[in-house]
């Protein structure tokens, strides 16, 4: 089992930092893997919360791979879709799962978010009660170069949402992203807007992994883990999350200072 090259706290907030992304995404999969399993065994089922993104690939293989878990009594949810683009579009987080994880797992079930519904205030308050209907018992996150969670950019992040699923405007600097990593050939081609989870259904999770590997993320862990906790860096709002932990890389971590690792709880 590789262990990790420093854990550290920084507020409620526990953070591991892995020498690269192969062994941060086996780890992750293997404590998801332990941890579903108990929860397989005290409750005869579990209900799942994931993401999409480049940062969730090797978690997700590795995942599978390992072979552990009775996934006919776990049910999954995911964190964001766009609106108005179809399941069998590159692009769309709905294919995204299907071919990455439900095709490879013998699931009980997964509620999809639909896109590109002609109803989307509806949608929004279907898969609402859907996720309200039992506690998430695990969540897994990425962490955007904007520093959203799902897609709660910095321009539409609240961390008192009453509801558990709304619909937002992407911001300018995720609509770029999104081409620069290549789900979409032009800034016009990307979705205006798009249906996310909100923070507060997504921190009632029981326990939350946060996976940000890569240099590219380097600079938002920086702002997330040394900043002030505000939607200005929406995902500073799990330092207040004792069930969560942030998964780092060497590259995603060369920015912390030292004192980092001895980060003291504010008052
Ligand atoms: O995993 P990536 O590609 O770095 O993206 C970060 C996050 O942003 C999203 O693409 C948008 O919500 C998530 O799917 C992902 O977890």
């Amino acid at each position: 089992m590789p262990t990790a090259k420093k854990v550290f706290r920084v507020d409620e907030l526990n953070v591991q930092i892995y020498r690269g992304e192969t062994e941060l995404a086996q780890n992750v999969a293997e404590i998801a893997q332990n941890y579903l399993r108990d929860v397989l065994q005290q409750n005869g089922k579990a209900f799942v919360l994931l993401a999409t993104g480049n940062s969730q690939i090797k978690f997700l293989d590795a995942l599978i791979a390992l072979d552990g878990i009775d996934w006919q009594r776990v049910t999954c949810f995911h964190l964001d879709e766009y609106l108005g683009i179809s399941a069998a579009h590159a692009a769309s987080f709905r294919r995204y799962l299907r071919e990455r994880f439900h095709n490879r797992v013998n699931l009980k079930e997964f509620h999809y978010i639909e896109g590109d519904t002609l109803e989307p205030i509806l949608e929004c308050d279907r898969y609402s009660k859907l996720l309200q209907a039992q506690p998430i018992d695990l969540c897994c996150l990425g962490v955007g170069e904007n520093g959203h969670i799902a897609f709660n950019d910095p321009s539409v992040a609240n961390f008192q949402d009453r509801y558990s699923v709304k619909l937002v405007k992407l911001d300018q600097l995720n609509q770029q992203q999104q081409v620069k990593q290549g789900h979409f050939p032009s800034l016009e081609a990307v979705p205006k807007y798009a249906f996310t989870v909100t923070i507060p259904t997504i921190c009632s999770a029981k326990k939350i992994l946060c996976l940000a590997p890569g240099s590219h993320k380097a600079k938002i862990v920086q702002k997330m883990l040394q900043g002030d906790i505000s939607t200005d860096c929406p995902v500073s709002v799990l330092r207040q999350y004792s069930q969560t932990t942030l998964f780092l890389d060497e590259d995603s971590a060369s920015l912390l200072s030292q004192s980092t690792s001895s980060h003291t709880r504010k008052s």
